[in-house]
């Protein structure tokens, strides 16, 4: 098992670009099973989970070309097995968003269901619940979700009780191919739900209201080839910015985008920052600054997002002052916290509740990643740290963070990867 070997260095300086959206780039790669034609996406983020989903499809039938510049097409008419195994769907969750594609288009899908992870049980409940509005007969049985369909899925309306992103972009996949009209209500107003949205637009599917909490799908005959490029990733631009604000430093994330960030960035300027953007850049200026301690609490787009959580409990951990960092999307979401305080934090945990009174300095420790986000907020504690700190169980990061070491080495850090 790999490990990160990470030393404190002082202030990260530099520049840094962003990659592909993993949390977009899933969800289009499963939108490719929706076409008769081969569909080419751009941008892909060289990530495990981006393998794990190839390899995902290879099962099915498919034969991925890989093209230039991080694009691959995919040829959703290869589909031999409307199948997803259990030992590709415990890798990776995100797996599930195969089973509203296989169903709307072939009919049938037998998807492992996922079991609980890290950060939570993350229940499916609503996903099956809006196919079988639809139509569909879905059992559960063996570990497995087994969904058919007689002839097409029919249109309906469908509340969330709880919002959901992943949810939601199954029902919009498989709504593309029904007979009528299907509204999302209360759906996830994120902005990989919109960007999967232009995909499937792209692809011939007739899409209103995305980005809002209601979105209404009028079903097409069949959707088409495209080539789409997948947006950047929002939350890989506010890693490195936290880790610029928290270091007291000064970074330039390029190939991003601002307008997707506004809560995040809200809270660099509250810890200090001097946050300046561009048309695809944003700057984060600390000036050699100590952060400010933050508050904050995790709700759905466009609130402050659950996956940026972990990076501001790293970042409060070394502010002046005290923050509170409230989770309301994930029960168990507070795993770094343990490690942190390994390294020297004060951080109590009070139910979704942790308490992070800053100190001047921590200092390294062997520790654990547990899941990516924890991995992430472990990796910036190193780099605040004294002495160096070893990183194990990294196949977290790996998941979510292209090149980390390397987009690190050039913003100045001391970090390097040993295998293990
Ligand atoms: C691949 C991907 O895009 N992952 C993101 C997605 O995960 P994911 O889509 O799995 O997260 P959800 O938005 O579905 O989860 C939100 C909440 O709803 C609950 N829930 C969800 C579905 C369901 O059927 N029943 C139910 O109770 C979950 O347990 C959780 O408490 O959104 C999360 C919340 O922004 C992010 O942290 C993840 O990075
Ligand atoms: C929780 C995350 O991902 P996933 O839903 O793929 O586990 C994440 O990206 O922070």
């Amino acid at each position: 098992m790999d490990k990160l070997i990470i030393t404190g260095n002082g202030p990260l300086d530099g520049e840094v670009w962003a990659s592909g959206a993993k949390n977009s780039a899933l969800p289009i790669l499963a939108a490719t099973l929706l076409a008769d034609e081969p569909v080419t996406i751009g941008n892909l983020p060289h990530l495990q989970d981006i393998t794990t989903t190839l390899e995902l499809l290879g099962r099915m039938g498919i034969e991925p070309v890989m093209g230039e510049k991080m694009s691959i097409q995919i040829d959703g008419s290869q589909v031999r097995d409307c199948h997803a195994p259990y030992e590709l769907v415990k890798k990776m969750r995100a797996s599930i968003l195969v089973l509203g594609p296989l169903l709307a288009h072939f009919g049938t899908a037998d998807v492992s269901l996922p079991g609980g992870c890290a950060i939570g049980s993350r229940p499916v409940d609503l996903h099956i619940r809006g196919l079988e509005a639809m139509g569909a007969e879905i059992t559960v049985e063996g570990g497995y979700i087994r969904a058919r369909v007689d002839g097409r899925l029919k249109g309906a309306t469908i509340f969330f009780d709880t919002v959901t992103v992943t949810g939601t972009e199954n029902l919009l996949m498989a709504a593309t191919l029904a007979d009528g009209t299907t509204v999302l209500e209360n759906a996830a107003r994120e902005p990989e739900v919109v960007d999967l949205a232009e995909c499937l637009i792209a692809m011939g599917a007739d899409i209103r209201g995305q980005g809002t909490d209601t979105i209404t799908i009028e079903g097409v005959e069949r959707l088409h080839g495209c080539h789409y490029d997948v947006m950047p990733d929002r939350i890989e631009t506010g890693t490195f910015l936290v880790a610029a604000a928290a270091t007291g430093g000064r970074v330039r994330v390029r190939k991003t985008r601002a307008d997707i960030l506004e809560a995040v960035l809200a809270k660099l300027e509250e810890a200090g920052g001097t946050i300046t953007t561009g048309e695809d850049w944003i700057e984060l200026d600390m000036g050699g600054r100590r952060p400010k301690a933050v508050n904050l609490r995790t709700a759905p787009y466009p609130a402050f997002p659950t996956d940026m959580q972990a990076q501001f409990v790293a970042l409060n951990a070394v502010a002046e002052g005290t923050g509170t960092v409230v989770e309301t999307i994930f029960e168990n979401r507070f795993m770094h916290v343990q490690e942190l305080n390994r390294m020297g934090a004060h951080i109590a945990l009070e139910g979704n509740t942790a308490v992070v009174t800053g100190v001047e300095k921590l200092s390294g420790a062997p520790v654990m990643a547990t899941d990516l986000r924890a991995s992430a907020s472990l990796v910036i504690a190193a780099m605040l740290a004294q002495g160096e700190t070893m990183v194990d169980r990294i196949y977290h990061i790996d998941r979510g963070y292209e090149c980390i070491e390397e987009k690190l080495q050039l913003l100045g850090a001391r970090i390097r990867r040993v295998p293990g």
